[in-house]
């Protein structure tokens, strides 16, 4: 039967229409008849994913999750499919689960996407490189960085004088001269030409490129049109970053002499656990070169920032630091680790300036789990707000402020951080996917610090940075950081 001209109008309306209410009857449906129909939260963000993405690829989901938790309490839905917890019994009930993480396409698995099986292989093959033992025979390679990282700070302040000095390049040049070395045994030569090396820069535009990658996938069924809408400059800048590492990568295998890099462990293990292949070596390397280095250079600056802030803080951790050794010879791995300050500052750091500010999505597993005592269908997304945790004002004291001294009084009923719950503060995550890089970062953090503290004064500048302020793209988006430095007076 043919149709008429009106019969094909009429059809085509329809569809139309039709095509156009299931958005709305999509969004009545996940308001009122979803399973999580019942979880606070606001409405317009249970209806539909977009005002997440909004806020993922404006760089604010920080903030406005802070703000929404401050709202509704600290168990929120921020979209049909996703709850979000700032609950200190998230940590145990969340973070057992598999995560749910997208492998990037025609790419290997990385230690982030693999699930199972091959997560565990994966993890336990570079696990070899962070050991004790490890981490004893990497402190000569942390010492000659900072070294390095001194001694070309202390070019830039001539005898005397006072310089105003932006100190977040100069954490990154020496976060990821110290990983290249560390990784792949070769440096990137930052510190060296006291400039960034061509392909670092590459790196912060790739973490920006995957936030837009990570929005795309909320929507599998126009993925493939979202993925066109990426700025073609955005996409070549993850290609160019990958080529480096997978060129990096072949370099390194092809060496005869060995060094004590984490390379050296997967090279020496790969035949007797089960292996990885070349791909997944190229993919692991690719991630882990921006999570040892962007996170550890993110922290420092923010503890910085803090620190130069809060002047009395500041010398407090200058005295301990400076009658703590007799000469800078003696600042080792292992006395280091006893500045009772210095490990308090340290935390604190991590409690405001978490690197990580909101921990990777886990999936709820087959048959549904049971979380904070809520229970929670499957497929459910769920996560840790690790910066809405932490800054928590039912869970500690003064809650916005900088302040290292409640890490000290633990244990005295008497103070007034007693009550602080210290024990939700995990920036380096927990259970079977926590951050494997803990104590080497903790060891690096520490010894840059006591030896900048050692060498330089520090002191504000009229231009405040307010970290609270900062954007992030699943990573912080730093801005400078700047400082007064001068040699140590006496
Ligand atoms: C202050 C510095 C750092 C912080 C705050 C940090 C934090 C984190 C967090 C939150 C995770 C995710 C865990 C999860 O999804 O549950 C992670 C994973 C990881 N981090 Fe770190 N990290 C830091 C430094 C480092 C360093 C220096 C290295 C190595 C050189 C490193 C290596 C890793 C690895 C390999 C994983 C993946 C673990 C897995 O999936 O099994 N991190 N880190």
């Amino acid at each position: 039967m043919l149709l008429t001209d009106e019969d094909l109008l009429m059809r085509l309306g329809l569809a139309a229409l039709l095509l156009s209410a299931y958005p709305i009857f999509k969004a009545i449906y996940n308001l009122y008849f979803h399973p999580l129909a019942s979880f606070p939260g606001p409405s317009s963000w249970a209806a539909s994913r977009l005002p997440y993405v909004f806020s993922l690829l404006t760089g604010t989901i920080v903030q406005d999750i802070e703000k929404l938790h401050r709202k509704y309490g600290p168990i929120l839905r921020v979209a049909p499919n996703e709850v979000t917890f700032a609950h200190p019994d998230a940590w145990n009930d969340i973070f057992q689960d598999p995560l749910w993480w997208g492998r990037s396409p025609g790419r290997a698995e990385s230690i982030i996407s693999a699930e199972g099986n091959d997560h565990a292989r994966i993890r336990k093959l570079i696990s070899y490189g962070f050991t004790p033992r490890a981490l004893r025979v990497q402190e000569p390679i942390v010492q000659k960085y900072v070294s390095l990282f001194i001694e070309k700070l202390s070019e830039q302040v001539q005898g005397q004088t006072t310089v105003k000095v932006d100190v977040v390049p100069w954490f990154n040049y020496y976060t990821f001269d110290l990983f290249g070395e560390l990784g792949f045994g070769e440096s990137f030569n930052c510190l060296q030409n006291s400039r960034y090396h061509p392909w670092i820069t590459l790196v912060f535009n790739s973490v920006k490129a995957a936030s837009f990658v990570t929005s795309t996938r909320f929507y599998p069924l126009i993925e493939f049109v979202l993925m066109k809408c990426i700025p073609a400059s955005l996409k070549k800048t993850q290609e160019q970053h990958f080529q480096h590492i997978v060129d990096k990568v072949e370099r390194r295998l092809n060496w005869e002499v060995q060094k004590p890099d984490i390379m050296s462990y997967i090279i020496e293990h790969n035949e007797k656990d089960k292996s990885m292949t070349l791909g997944e070596i190229q993919t692991l390397f690719s991630g882990l070169v921006t999570a040892g280095s962007e996170t550890t250079a993110t922290f420092l600056a923010g503890t910085v920032n803090h620190l130069v802030q809060n002047p009395m803080i500041m010398a407090t951790l200058v005295s301990e630091i400076r009658q703590s050794f007799d000469k800078e010879s003696d600042i080792t791995f292992e006395a280091m680790s006893k500045l009772p300050y210095l490990t308090a500052v340290i935390n604190e750091g991590l409690r405001l300036c978490p690197p990580v500010p909101v921990m990777l999505p886990r999936v709820v597993p087959e048959g549904g789990d049971t979380v904070c005592g809520l229970w929670m269908p499957e497929g459910t997304s769920i996560s840790i707000q690790a910066w809405s945790l932490f800054r928590d004002p039912t869970l500690f004291h003064r809650a916005d402020e900088y302040l290292p001294q409640r890490w000290l009084e633990a244990e005295n009923p008497n103070s007034q951080y007693f009550q602080d719950r210290r024990d939700v503060v995990t920036p380096f995550s927990l259970g079977p996917r926590g951050c494997l890089g803990k104590d080497l970062a903790w060891a690096e953090i520490r010894l840059v610090l006591i030896k900048l503290l050692w060498t330089f004064d520090l002191t504000a500048t009229t231009n405040l940075l307010k970290w609270e302020n900062l954007r992030t793209f699943l990573l912080v988006e730093k801005k400078p950081v700047e400082v007064n430095i001068k040699h140590r007076s006496a």
